[in-house]
């Protein structure tokens, strides 16, 4: 890593180095006392069978279409299990600076530990630090990367890695039904081999909330993500028409997210929504973010049955989106812009 992580400039207490303020922040945008989205909660288990609750894929739609996001209740991994995984993503954070650096991203790289890439000139920092493995498919995985400390954590991630996986699997086949298309559509545009990628974020206690953001507003590159929140402190913001909404915390929720590749997929229809991290003085944060993209080689279109005269097409067809993906991020830009038509 080539500057100093921002665990180690939290601990140190010292000034916050001119590269993590937003100049035009006029103090106390970031931790105005913004309201709490009423996010819509859809119980997983009412949407998994081809017989699904016709009144829960409705809901689904509608939280799509509208927000983007949900909170995901009733998705069959264990409290317990999640709390694990918070777990040793602490103790892997935890753990001494040597230790981590082990892992530490290469130059160019992507995968593995490091803090906010450095793309462009005056680029402003986000406040984490974040860990990012790919974990399926399986072999694709770089296991220099995965932490030995602590010692459960492979198993760990191994194992949650199988539960998204079946959770990602329910949730597009039941969108691809909710707006009466094969349930197939979404996940075979996405191909056999798409990619499971696991980014763990540590948002350290920051002596300027007003001032910085642990991650710009973006939206995500992927087709779909599960997001697991820090069970105790808030972080994470959604924009709908302009105005900021604070996501509450459900700890034994999952909140899951349409990603850009998605919103091409169904022209338009479900949102990939912008969203973004705020930092807290007193507390660190933490949370684990799995992104579902499809494999890099698949053309990425519309798919069928979504297309009429009363909905044009929207989007032209995109090709590794991922790989222009973090240019546009820095700039603060939307990469979806440079698909529609
Ligand atoms: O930390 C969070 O709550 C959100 C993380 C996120 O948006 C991301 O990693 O893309
Ligand atoms: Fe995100």
């Amino acid at each position: 890593m080539g500057a100093k992580s921002v665990q180690e400039l939290s601990m140190n207490g010292q000034e916050l180095p001119q590269n993590y303020i937003y100049k035009d922040s006029d103090g106390g945008i970031f931790d105005a006392s913004l309201p709490i989205m009423e996010i819509p909660i859809i119980d997983i288990a009412l949407i998994t069978s081809p017989s699904s609750s016709k009144e829960e894929l409705e809901k689904l739609r509608s939280a799509l279409s509208f927000w983007g996001c949900f909170q995901a209740m009733n998705h069959g991994i264990e409290k317990t299990f999640l709390d694990k995984v918070r777990e040793v993503t602490k103790q892997f954070f935890a753990l001494p600076q040597e230790k981590k650096l082990k892992y530490t991203r290469e130059d160019g790289g992507i995968e593995g530990y490091g803090n906010d890439m450095i793309v462009l000139e005056n680029q402003t920092l986000d406040w984490t630090d974040r860990l990012y493995l790919t974990v399926s498919p399986k072999d694709q995985r770089q296991l220099k990367y995965w932490p030995e400390n602590p010692e459960t954590f492979r198993e760990i991630l191994h194992q949650y890695t199988e539960k998204t996986e079946v959770m990602i699997e329910v949730i597009f086949k039941a969108m691809a039904r909710s707006l009466s298309l094969d349930e197939n559509s979404f996940l075979d545009m996405c191909g056999e081999r798409a990619t499971l990628v696991a980014r763990f974020n540590l948002y350290p206690p920051c002596p300027r909330p007003d001032a910085t953001l642990g991650l710009k507003p973006h939206a995500d590159g992927s087709a779909l993500t599960i997001l697991l929140q820090d069970k105790e402190v808030e972080g994470l913001q959604f924009l709908k028409d302009n105005q900021w909404y604070r996501v509450p915390i459900i700890p034994e929720a999952l909140v899951v997210n349409v990603g850009d590749q998605a919103e091409i997929m169904s022209n338009g229809i479900f949102k990939s929504p912008m969203h973004r991290v705020v930092t807290n003085r007193e507390r660190e944060r933490i949370s684990l973010a799995m992104f579902f993209t499809p494999n890099s080689d698949r053309e990425i279109e519309t798919v069928n049955g979504l297309v009429d005269e009363t909905r044009p097409i929207l989007y032209k067809k995109v090709k590794d989106y991922c790989s222009f993906y973090f240019q546009y991020y820095q700039r603060g830009l939307r990469p979806i812009e440079a698909a529609m038509i």
